[in-house]
């Protein structure tokens, strides 16, 4: 082979075996699944091109389904949460016997809805973050109805039943309010905003060490450091006024928005309650907006001057916020200042809860959900060729393997 043809060669193998490129070879491999999906429809296959091409490639799209990571590689063992559009499960992988939390989410769900690309945010944190403070992503695929992402198991489970479970005295709330700041500090020097930080996002490992664990509302920031966004996210009672405010019309805000809802949780572990909670939406909004008036501390509640100081700083508009100019007048904080933690040493410290758990499948932290068994909905048979299954194709990611990256075969493969 000449060169040039050498050169070109290269080219394009590398970038088959580049994880970052939609030119690597799962997707290319996604590709063929998708497209068989997306083929294998009677309706569809009375056009002879579709039938001749589903009748060649749907053996192989099966063997590449078989061959690759797939939901059958996984024992089932308990549904340890849910969420919008799918739930997550404890699974042990069963040719290394290894437990992993698995988030299963519906395709059905988000084809019928224009913004659900949320799931591409939090694959790529997950699975690049390579950071103690977020939950990582082991393995990522994908069937004709689901996708799923199998992740870090959190045994500590969230801090909301920590929250039940304690009185947190000021002490704690210094350790886990620290732990929060460093998480959300690396989401945002990956580019993004969390935009939903709440108790049931921070999850605890064996060590009773926080992570950040659900980023389906994470955005990408501009150069600028802004967002624009018009879907209101969040949960009501952590929502900064400012994405409150988007609701509807395109409105900038920044990673600010996250130290707000710090300032709700800080809130929370120390009243017990959220600040601003009406028993209505519109209740709770309207207390938001008007959050100079609605703030408040009961009486009753022993609380610190910086404690209060600190909640203020965060419960403030966002042009006055602290956290604006970064984490460093964060970190300066009065409320921060004890002789047991630091910011650089936390991580190695011993938390104030440490799990205490018998097994590497105990899920004595996560409460018994209930399958809402609502009949699985089934797609409806495509009337011409829906494409449905290409906004998916390239969510296939194997964190510790990249096929074709040995130059020779595996010794043990
Ligand atoms: C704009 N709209 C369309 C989109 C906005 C963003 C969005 N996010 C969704 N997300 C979901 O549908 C979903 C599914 C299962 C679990 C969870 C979380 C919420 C409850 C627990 N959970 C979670 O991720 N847990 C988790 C994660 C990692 C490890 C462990 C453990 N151990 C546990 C979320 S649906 C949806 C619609």
């Amino acid at each position: 082979m000449d060169v040039e043809r050498r050169r070109r060669a290269n080219t394009l193998e590398r970038e088959m075996r580049d994880p970052t490129s939609i030119c690597n070879v799962d997707c290319l491999l996604d590709t063929v699944s998708a497209l068989v999906s997306d083929c294998d429809h009677d309706t569809l296959k009375r056009l002879k091109n579709i039938e001749q091409y589903a009748a060649k490639y749907k053996p192989l799209a099966q063997r590449i389904n078989q061959l690759r990571m797939n939901v059958e590689d996984f024992d089932f063992i308990k549904l340890i949460g849910a969420g919008a559009f799918g739930e997550v499960q404890l699974v042990r992988h069963k040719s290394s016997s290894q437990v992993y939390a698995m988030k299963r989410l519906s395709k059905f769900e988000m084809m019928k809805r224009p913004d659900s690309a949320f799931f591409w945010e939090e694959r790529h944190i997950m699975a690049h973050a390579n950071s103690e403070w977020i939950v990582q992503l082991h393995f990522a695929f994908q069937d004709s109805k689901y996708l799923y992402m199998v992740m870090d198991f959190m045994p500590g489970g969230d801090i909301v039943s920590l929250m039940g479970d304690y009185d947190i005295p000021e002490k704690w709330a210094i350790f886990y309010t620290m732990e929060v700041v460093l998480a959300l500090d690396t989401i945002h020097n990956m580019g993004f905003v969390h935009r939903d930080v709440k108790p049931d996002n921070m999850l605890h490992d064996n060590y009773g060490h926080l992570k950040l664990a659900d980023f389906g509302t994470c955005m990408r920031m501009g150069a600028n450091g802004q967002v624009v966004s018009s879907n209101a996210v969040g949960t009501p009672d952590y929502i900064s006024p400012e994405v409150l405010q988007s609701q509807g019309v395109d409105n900038e805000y920044g990673r600010e928005c996250d130290w707000w809802s710090v300032g709700i949780f800080l809130y929370e572990m120390l009243f017990g309650e959220t600040p601003f909670y009406a028993d209505s939406l519109v209740g709770t909004y309207g207390k938001i907006m008007d959050h100079k008036n609605s703030l408040s501390f009961p009486q009753e509640v022993e609380i610190s001057e910086q404690a209060k100081a600190l909640i203020r700083a965060f419960l403030t508009d966002r042009t006055q916020r602290l956290g604006r100019y970064g984490i460093d007048d964060i970190k300066a904080h009065p409320f921060f200042r004890n002789d047991t933690w630091s910011f650089d040493n936390i991580r190695e410290s011993v938390p104030p809860v440490v799990p205490e758990l018998t097994s590497d499948d105990d899920t004595r932290n996560f409460e018994d959900i209930e399958r809402d068994e609502k009949p699985e909905e089934v797609f409806p048979v495509p009337k011409g060729f829906d494409g449905n299954h290409l906004p998916f194709i390239g969510f296939t990611y194997t964190g510790d393997y990249q096929l074709l990256s040995s130059d020779t075969v595996d010794a043990e493969a």
